[in-house]
């Protein structure tokens, strides 16, 4: 009871925040007011629940692209299996939680214009510090305060890994737009630059939007596409992928895309290359690559960013293949289509529980994440009035925090568990396969080692200088972090406090709470006023709370995602044929499924030796 009543109340959120039935109605009385438009009325009274808060959602089927207007998807109710780009998810809102449609708000936004504008100004009436500024002055760090956590590598890399399972922004890199965040700029003026835009790259053979160039990560063109008449007012920032947990990163986020990657005549396969890697992209998908070595293609367009992120996506193309073959092998009946759809509802959840059983519980500490926090209990209720899509501030800050964990190198573990002499810092290392490809795939174990093997950071305000100033060698990732909250219009950390019912922040004193005095000495020094700091500076400073790996505020926006993407997905993996019939695994297979672990699917697939049953934690 205990649990229905609170997932209620964050229903209630939603009613505010989310379910804008006002705004519905004036969209109707519009739409009344012109002949013609019964079809379209009919259409929005069908899905009440249609317009999320300052959501713009981009039709689905529109034929006049560009425009915005809401569509209804028809589903199969009887679908055993989930849609690629997670439509009919839920049935009675069937664009929740998928690709292309908008993300979500937790706080109304803060533009300058009210609109579009990036949150610019203080509330002293002068201009916000340059986020470069802040990085230098709050987020620097030297080898003396590294401190390292209790964790592995690999706990950072799944944290990055799972992000690219339900969130992509498109974004601009546009080299002008992004003045705020170069390593070798430090302006004191805050550019106010403009890094959003539709995503407007789509797949082979998708219409919307044809004409209307925009950008997609790390593809740099022409500049964003501004004031079209689907930009949201105010505006809100889309995600490109399905927001739910599943495998989407492995498999893509829409059918054009898991073409690409399935083998043509082994239908029930991942296509592999060379030894057990993934297939080769086109140029586009990484920036550097040697003749000698093939860009890795998966269902994340980032697949290729450092070489953690390249090794779980190796991992789990394996995996599939395991289980697609030994599939093959018990029914013989089915045909590679079934095999394929049955592998990929189990690696989809298995993905789940190791988020939720090994995983978070590290983020948010065993009282957030245990029975009562409903994060690694057995979901034994769906709540359907659940908008799972990611939120706009769990993507650009909160989920982040993951940066703070990230080591400045990386190296080989050779099969006694030795580290190599040589480090690879880095910045040596974006979107660069070699290291995990040179010597026909006998370097995977290696790089196996030394993610359970190496300890990641602690996460607090002291970021790699190879983050902090080498991101793709040129970036500072946390200042973009900064910059990217301020161009959503997120509002500043202060009023997070308030969202998640902490102390409220009335002088530098009442910091205190949260902050230790050398943070609050340096956040003095940047901001005016402690009411401007911004979400992702104040949260991650944060003294975490007992057992977990955040601070209160992150922790807050943390679980409250991580409540929907559990109780709002139809297609949660623990609850069984009993209770839904058409979508729940058997209980046998739940059964089989609740004992996977991380551990045990490197062991399947990747020869390392013995590991630790824990391989977030160090052995
Ligand atoms: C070596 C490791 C990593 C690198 C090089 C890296 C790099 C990046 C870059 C370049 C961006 C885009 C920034 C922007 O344009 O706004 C980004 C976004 C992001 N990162 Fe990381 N990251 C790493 C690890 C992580 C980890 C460990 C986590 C979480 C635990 C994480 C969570 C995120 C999230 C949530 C986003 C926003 C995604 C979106 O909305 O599109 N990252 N990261
Ligand atoms: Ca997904």
């Amino acid at each position: 009871m205990d649990n229905i009543h609170r997932l209620k109340k964050i229903s209630e959120t939603y009613e505010m925040y989310g379910l804008l039935r006002e705004e519905l109605s004036i969209e109707i009385e519009k739409a009344a007011s012109q002949s013609g438009n019964e079809a379209k009325i009919a259409d929005l009274l069908k899905f009440p629940n249609f317009v999320t808060a300052y959501n713009t959602v981009i039709s689905k089927d529109s034929k006049d692209e560009g425009i915005c207007h809401f569509s209804s998807v028809t589903c199969d109710t009887t679908a055993k299996y989930r849609t690629y780009d997670g439509t009919c998810n839920n049935l009675d809102n069937p664009l929740w939680g998928s690709a292309f449609t908008a993300q979500q708000r937790l706080n109304p936004p803060v533009y300058a214009d009210g609109i579009r504008e990036a949150r610019n100004t203080s509330s002293l009436n002068t201009k916000l510090t340059s986020p470069r500024v802040i990085s230098n002055e709050v987020m620097h760090s030297d080898k003396a305060n590294q401190v390292e956590s209790d964790y592995t590598v690999m706990f950072m890399a799944w944290g990055q890994f799972l992000d690219h399972d339900m969130v992509l922004t498109p974004t601009s890199k546009d080299s002008e737009d992004l003045n705020c965040c170069l390593r070798k700029k430090e302006q004191t003026a805050n550019p106010v630059p403009r890094i959003e835009c539709l995503p407007i790259e789509l797949p082979a053979g998708d219409k919307r939007f044809k004409n209307k160039k925009c950008m997609n990560f790390k593809r740099s063109a022409s500049g964003p596409l501004l004031g079209t008449s689907c930009t949201p007012e105010p505006r809100q920032q889309i995600n490109q992928i399905t927001s739910f947990i599943d495998a989407s990163n492995v498999y893509g986020s829409s059918e054009e895309e898991v073409e690409t990657l399935r083998d043509e005549s082994q239908r029930e396969f991942l296509k592999i290359e060379g030894s057990d890697f993934p297939p080769s992209g086109d140029e586009n998908s990484c920036r550097r690559s040697d003749k000698k070595f093939h860009c890795l293609k998966a269902g994340d367009a980032r697949a290729n960013v450092i070489l953690n992120l390249q090794f779980l996506h190796t991992l789990f193309l394996r995996e599939h293949n395991r289980i697609a073959a030994m599939l093959t092998d018990l029914n013989k009946r089915w045909d590679g289509d079934r095999t394929f759809q049955e592998t990929r509802k189990i690696i989809g959840a298995m993905l789940q529980h190791i988020t939720y059983t090994e995983y978070l519980p590290k983020v948010l500490g065993s009282k957030l994440a245990d029975e009562k926090g409903f994060i690694a209990s057995k979901a034994d209720f769906y709540d359907k009035s659940l908008n799972p899509s990611i939120s706009n501030e769990f993507a650009v800050a909160a989920f982040r925090f993951g940066h703070s964990q990230i080591n400045d190198h990386l190296r080989y573990y050779d099969s006694f568990f030795e580290p190599g002499r040589r480090e690879a810092l880095l910045r040596n290392q974006f979107d660069d396969v070699s290291m995990l490809q040179n010597n026909e795939g006998r370097r995977v174990p290696e790089v196996a080692r030394w993610m359970v093997t190496e300890k990641s950071r602690e996460v607090d305000r002291f970021f790699e200088e190879e983050v902090r100033d080498w991101t793709f060698k040129e970036f500072d990732l946390v200042a973009l972090n900064i910059q990217r909250g301020r161009d959503h219009g997120i509002p500043p950390y202060s009023k997070w406090r308030l969202y998640c019912g902490l102390s409220e922040l009335t002088d530098w004193n009442s910091l205190k709470t949260d902050h230790d005095p050398e943070t609050i000495e340096k956040l003095k020094e940047v901001y005016g006023n402690p009411e401007d700091i911004d979400l992702s500076v104040g949260g991650v400073s944060e003294k975490h709370i007992s057992g977990a790996s955040v601070g209160p505020t992150f922790a807050c926006i943390l679980q409250e995602q991580f409540i929907r993407l559990k109780y709002g997905d139809r297609f949660w993996y623990d609850r069984n044929d009993e209770w839904d019939p058409v979508v729940g695994f058997s209980k046998e297979q739940i059964a089989s499924i609740r004992n996977v672990t991380l551990a045990a699917v490197i062991c399947n697939n990747v020869n390392t030796g013995e590991i630790q049953k824990d391989v977030f934690k160090t052995g």
